[in-house]
């Protein structure tokens, strides 16, 4: 038996892949599944909805902790509700993707959902795979397996677009979603606090060349490897 849970992180820019993966590796091991920027976009959602100015940080701050957001940890039906509202869909909007990276800036919405993240973790009892941009840095810098996932810009905005061609008609065109998403991934990078960043001590893998499933099973193999190297006890 081991000797704790195994908690995995996996981070990086848009569209490298992280949720589908991420979703595979836990339902597959058996393990939960939480997808931290989907917790982003809800508390964007809430100030959005609320009339909160979400260019202006400190009323964002003002109201960081008043919504109640819940993630459902099942890979096979991932849920997020907000004030007990399923709100899975309305995240996914453009307006809540062009104003999730202001909302993720400022320092007490960090701090508000990096401690339902650790939470979500510390009371996973099968272990955890957890996505986003700093997890490996600061959520849970003592993650069994930190892995980093990246894909040239082409390939990733190839992905999306044949993603939102296939859902919204509409939808911008290649080189708009590709400008849209090297936008998100600087404004990312470039904030002040937890900025995506890769950890020093993790596995960095580029996808670009890869399909979906030499992903999983190269990650997989990784988890697997870490969980042999547990202290048993
Ligand atoms: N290796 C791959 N080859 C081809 N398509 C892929 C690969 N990995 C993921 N995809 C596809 O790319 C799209 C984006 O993947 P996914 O949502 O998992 O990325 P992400 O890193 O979680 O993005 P975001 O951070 O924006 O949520 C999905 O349609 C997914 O099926
Ligand atoms: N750990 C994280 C995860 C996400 N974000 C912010 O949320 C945005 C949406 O993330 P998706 O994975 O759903 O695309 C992302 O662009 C970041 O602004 C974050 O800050 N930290």
């Amino acid at each position: 038996m081991s000797a704790h849970p195994v908690i995995v992180a996996i981070d990086g820019p848009s569209g490298t892949g992280k949720s589908s993966t991420s979703k595979a590796v836990a339902a597959r091991l058996g393990m939960g599944y939480l997808d931290t920027g989907a917790q982003y976009r809800a508390i964007t959602w809430w100030m959005l909805s609320n009339g909160v100015d979400v260019n202006d940080p400190a009323a964002v701050a003002a109201v960081a902790g008043k919504p109640e957001i819940v993630s459902g940890t099942d890979p096979l039906a991932p849920t997020i509700t907000v004030d007990g509202t399923d709100v899975a869909g309305p995240i996914r909007t453009a307006e809540v993707t062009g104003a999730v990276s202001a909302v993720s800036a400022v320092p007490a919405v960090r701090t508000r959902i990096t401690e339902l993240q650790r939470g979500i973790a510390a009371g996973a009892p099968a272990g955890i795979v957890v996505e986003g941009r700093d997890i490996g840095t600061t959520v849970l810098p003592g993650a069994d397996v930190k892995i980093f996932l990246t894909a040239d810009p082409e390939a990733r905005a190839a992905r999306r677009s044949g993603e939102l061609r296939g859902t919204a008609p509409g939808a911008p065109d290649l080189a708009a979603t590709r400008e849209a998403l090297i936008k998100r991934d600087a404004a990312d990078s470039g904030r002040t606090t937890s900025p995506l960043a890769k950890a020093d001590d993790a596995t960095e893998l580029d996808t670009t060349e890869l399909t979906l499933e030499q992903v999983i099973s190269w990650v997989i193999g990784v988890v697997e490897d870490a969980g042999r190297k547990q202290p048993r006890s």
